[in-house]
């Protein structure tokens, strides 16, 4: 299955209590890939939340993909996104296997994505595009890129970072696959504003 749609990131501050209520909205306005990135280490809260995001993914038929924790996605049979100090790609493309998908941040250099791509990644994340209030740190990355991975590359894009309605197009137009959005899906008022937003970053991607 070729990778291409809205992934949606999960936030747990941004989605504090409308958690499942705002995931499920979007969903229902489709989205291909779902991550579960939570960056506490509430470990029983997090295998709470990611069981229950593993039921709704079932539910809507979207891949679920935990951010940062190959261990429980192992234990919950999904996929998961490693960012370059989040632990080596081969041994967790061994540990779950030659089906699930890996993402690898790539930030944004060609050349730790053709890394990322021998050692087994199903996708490769550049970014940040835009100014991102979840990540302002982040490092940026230009659109120049994507012609040069379209050109180099042999795995779906994801582009990451500030992606909204509104500046999300340019990305579509130089070949972007998947497109990763957090607070620009999820920073809505309300729920049917999510499941909007969804329907309009798939129409983007013409699914
Ligand atoms: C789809 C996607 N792309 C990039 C990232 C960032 O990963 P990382 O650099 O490990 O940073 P954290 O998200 O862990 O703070 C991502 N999570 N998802
Ligand atoms: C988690 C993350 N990683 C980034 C990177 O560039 O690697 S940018 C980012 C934040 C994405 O959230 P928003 O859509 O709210 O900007
Ligand atoms: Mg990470």
């Amino acid at each position: 299955m070729k990778l291409r749609g809205l992934y949606a990131i999960t936030d747990s501050q941004l989605l504090t209590g409308k958690f499942l209520s705002y995931v499920e909205a979007a969903l229902d306005g489709g989205v291909t890939l779902l991550q579960y990135r939570d960056k506490s280490s509430d470990e029983a809260r997090r295998l709470r939340e990611a069981e229950a995001l593993r039921n709704l993914c079932e539910r809507y038929k979207t891949q679920l993909i935990i951010n940062d924790d190959a261990e429980l996605a192992a234990r919950l049979n999904v996929g998961v996104h490693l960012g370059q100090t989040d632990g080596p790609l081969s041994p967790t493309r061994a540990l779950l296997g030659s089906k699930a998908i890996i993402g690898s941040t790539c930030h944004g250099q060609i050349a730790l994505a053709e890394q990322a791509a021998k050692e087994g990644a199903s996708y490769v994340a550049f970014g940040r595009f835009f100014n991102s209030t979840t990540k302002p740190g982040a490092p940026s990355c230009s659109l120049d890129l994507l012609d040069e991975a379209k050109r180099t590359l042999h795995l779906p894009i994801c582009a990451i970072g500030g992606i909204t309605l509104d500046n999300a197009a340019p990305l579509v137009e130089h070949g972007v696959d998947l497109l990763a959005v957090i607070h620009g899906l999820f920073g809505a008022e309300s729920s049917a504003e999510v499941t909007r937003r969804a329907r309009a970053f798939n129409e983007l991607l013409k699914i």
